[in-house]
């Protein structure tokens, strides 16, 4: 059995990785040891079966007992201790949610079923380094799997509807108090049929811009509003989120050498876990929609194409309707008036599932099973 060392199963991420590897009776198959930064000696959490206590995330030494190693710990974690392990004649796998490594020559990005043949390779050249993707990117790639398999993409622009998960637990937190403060600025005019509604949105106006609203966190109101920028500003107009989407999207797919053109702008909106793009399309050529919706929902189990109807995208199409779920619907297709080569489409997606735990999960079933 393959010695597994997990650091970061505690996090938001890695809370999540748990659940879904219990449901599917992962540990079953492995010899788990939990790592941790912060309470070496403690006890393994309880996952059905007896494991070792807590070992220090950052001893090399125990580190490099294990044959995986697999981190949603996060970036600082993965550039402190990654390299020194590697140093230290390290030879197994790593396996992590962060983006640090991600565009590193020897990395590879993993969402198996878009690129298993990208994995496979890999493996066939003794690939070791195995990270997760950004996840609007792992998302948009598992709802239009079926475009990108026939190659009809001559390129895609993605406009986001990111939600307050991606920028971390702190900050889901934030944006369920900013509504508490929200609300209880206006309950009595609520309360009241008779009051103005002017007057409940001036009031509302005036909390969101005012030292009562929390937002440490974000740094401004998301409630009741929305941040057009996320991650870092790359000095030239573009945010890192929205370069990912062009170079992540094209690492995945292993075309490096003739990429697709992906961009657009991502925004961050109250959702609290699932996040949602709609996108242009720009086809290879004009396909009818019965034959699209027929490439899109056969190309994996998860990805469901929703009737471009008002009905079901309502109520299939959102990220109420999609959380804590591993579907990534499809919808709102149709051919834009721009000609019968561009097709829109709106995807949602559990920013927590396929955007960050389940592709991690699957390549370490990966790894059990070759
Ligand atoms: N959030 C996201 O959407 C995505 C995140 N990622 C990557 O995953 C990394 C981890 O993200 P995320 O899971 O959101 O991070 P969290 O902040 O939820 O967890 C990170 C670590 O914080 C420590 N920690 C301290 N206090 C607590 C507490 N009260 N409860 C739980 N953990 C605590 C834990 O380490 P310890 O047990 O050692 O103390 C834990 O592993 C990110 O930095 C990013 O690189 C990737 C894709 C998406
Ligand atoms: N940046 C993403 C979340 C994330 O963690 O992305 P990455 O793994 O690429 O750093 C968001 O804010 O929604």
């Amino acid at each position: 059995m393959l010695k597994v060392g997990f650091v970061g199963w505690r996090g938001m991420v890695g809370s999540v990785l748990m659940q879904r590897m219990m449901q599917e009776n992962d540990f079953a198959d492995i010899e788990p040891q939990f790592f941790t930064t912060s309470q070496t000696g403690g006890a393994a959490p309880d996952i059905g079966k007896d494991s070792p206590a807590l070992q220090d995330a950052k001893n090399i030494d125990a580190l490099r007992q294990m044959d995986v190693v697999l981190t949603c710990q996060g970036g600082d974690y993965t550039s402190e201790v990654f390299p020194k392990l590697r140093a230290a004649g390290w030879n197994g796998h790593w396996i992590d949610a962060a983006s640090t490594l991600r565009m590193e020559k020897d990395a590879v990005i993993v969402l198996d079923p878009v690129n298993m043949h990208v994995i496979q390779d890999a493996m066939a050249n003794g690939g070791k380094n195995w990270i997760g993707g950004n996840c609007t990117v792992s998302l948009m790639l598992m709802a239009l799997n079926g475009l990108f398999k026939a190659d009809l993409v001559e390129w895609a622009s993605s406009m986001t509807y990111q939600a307050a998960s991606g920028a971390g637990a702190q900050n889901m937190r934030e944006l369920i108090k900013q509504m508490g403060v929200i609300h209880a600025s206006v309950t009595d005019l609520l309360a009241d049929p008779a009051s103005a509604i002017l007057q409940i949105d001036r009031t509302v106006a005036e909390t969101l811009l005012s030292e009562q609203l929390p937002s440490a966190h974000f740094g401004v109101p998301l409630a009741g509003s929305l941040i057009p920028w996320i991650d870092k500003d790359l000095g030239n107009g573009q945010s890192k989120e929205e370069w990912k989407g062009g170079v992540e999207t094209n690492k995945i797919l292993g075309r490096e050498a003739n990429p697709i053109v992906i961009d657009g702008l991502c925004v961050r909106i109250g959702a609290m876990r699932c996040h949602s793009q709609a996108l242009t399309i720009k086809l290879r050529q004009d396909v009818p929609m019965d034959e699209i919706n027929q490439m899109l929902s056969e190309a994996n189990e998860w990805a469901r194409v929703v009737s471009n109807q008002r009905e079901a995208s309502m109520n299939e199409l959102t990220p109420a309707a999609v959380t804590g779920t591993l579907t990534t619907p499809v919808g709102r297709l149709r051919k834009l008036a721009m000609g019968g080569e561009y097709l829109s489409a709106f995807t949602v997606g559990d920013q927590l599932l396929w955007g960050a735990a389940e592709p991690l999960r699957r390549m370490l079933r990966i790894l059990v099973q070759a």
